[in-house]
């Protein structure tokens, strides 16, 4: 069992909250996520985890155990740091064997580890041959193969696939989520990717200056997010958040080019979320009695599948994000509707309210 637990766990670097009283609990055999900005904590949280720094307040626990006092050779997490790269002149089988001969493994059982990762990554047919004659992605999986190799309690991965091209980053980021699945061990994982945090973990949570401010599945919390601060975070084109206020016809935003006539919307909005992908755009007609008002098309960007459609009402910009490629051009007036399900509605301060 390695289920990670933190209870109200604080760290301050001088004057500094890198983590402020977060509490968490990873399962075990889970593949948890932690996504903020720069600077959000992630790194921190991980090093605590790792017994490399300790709490000022609070409780780390590891398999039930309080882990507060105990070292991190104890503790037994491996951490694989970013880049994974490989020593040059050795051959990935070395590579891999590499963790086990350091710490004094007797050789039956390094032959038996070895064989059982190398099955899993399947790499057993290129492990004969030194790192310069691996294609990248063979590089990455016998990178990945060394740090799997020991067998800890528990993986923590800080950013280890960063520097990869895009192409090679989510081939690998396939390759992790099904080798965890396969180890069935408890995996926590730092990104700075959004789309990696969505597409590759059980569950995430989401930082802000050191506080966690949502965990959850990553459709649960992409469908209902707490917070504008959340639900910036996650998407692309990122949610459009438009000031809103109550009209005739229900709530209205970006100028009367939006009006959702919503009966459950809650009184105290004074926000709008639509997702670009929740935004419908059609022609405009002179002819048009109805409200909204029709706003410009101030920029088309079609990204083969899906197009990207920027809109301008007054000051306020909006994005769509249309399927295909819709015969629209700069400078053609449209109308702008979203299903009111669709609409996420926010209070003072940010927060996410209920309808
Ligand atoms: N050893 C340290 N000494 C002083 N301040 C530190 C130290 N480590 C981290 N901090 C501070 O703690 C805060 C959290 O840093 P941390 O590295 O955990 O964030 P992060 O989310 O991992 O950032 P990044 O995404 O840039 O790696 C920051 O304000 C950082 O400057």
């Amino acid at each position: 069992m390695a289920d990670i637990v933190f209870r109200n766990v604080t760290k301050r670097y001088g004057t500094t909250l890198a983590v402020d009283d977060a509490s968490f609990a990873v399962n075990d055999n889970e593949f948890f996520c932690f996504f903020g900005p720069p600077l959000s904590g992630k790194s921190t949280i991980l090093r605590l985890v790792l017994g490399l720094e300790a709490p000022d307040a609070g409780e780390i626990l590891i398999g039930g155990k309080p882990v507060n006092t105990v070292s991190p050779a104890e503790r037994n997490v491996a951490m694989v740091f970013q880049n994974l790269a490989l020593f040059p002149h050795m051959s990935a089988l070395d590579n891999v064997r590499f963790p086990l001969v350091e710490r004094g493994v007797a050789e039956l059982q390094i032959k038996k580890r070895v064989a059982d990762v190398a099955a899993k990554l399947h790499i057993g047919h290129i492990l004969h041959k030194p790192p310069a004659q691996l294609s990248g992605g063979e590089r990455q999986r016998v990178a990945i193969a060394r740090a799997l190799v020991r067998d800890p309690n528990a993986y923590l991965m800080d950013d280890p696939i960063s520097a990869l091209d895009a192409r090679l980053r989510e081939e690998t980021r396939v390759e992790l989520k099904r080798i965890q699945r396969e180890l069935g061990k408890t995996l926590i994982y730092v990104t700075h990717d959004q789309e990696e945090a969505m597409s590759i973990a059980d569950r995430i949570a989401i930082l802000e200056s050191g506080r966690i401010r949502q965990i959850g599945a990553p459709a649960e919390i992409y469908d209902r997010p707490a917070s504008t601060y959340v639900a910036r975070l996650l998407g692309s084109p990122v949610m459009n958040i438009l000031k809103s206020v109550q009209g005739e016809g229900g709530i209205e935003a970006a100028e009367g080019a939006i009006s959702i006539a919503d009966r459950t919307a809650p009184a105290d909005a004074v926000e709008i979320g639509l997702r670009p992908e929740d935004i419908k755009v059609r022609p405009w007609s002179d002819t048009e009695k109805t409200s909204p008002r029709p706003v410009r098309v101030f920029e088309v960007e079609p990204l083969g599948g899906y197009t990207v459609v920027t809109l301008a009402a007054g000051q306020a910009r909006l994005k769509a994000l249309l399927r295909g490629q819709p015969d629209i051009r700069p400078d053609a007036m449209v109308a702008i509707s979203c299903e009111p399900t669709r609409v996420h509605y926010f209070g003072q301060g940010g927060g996410a309210l209920a309808r």
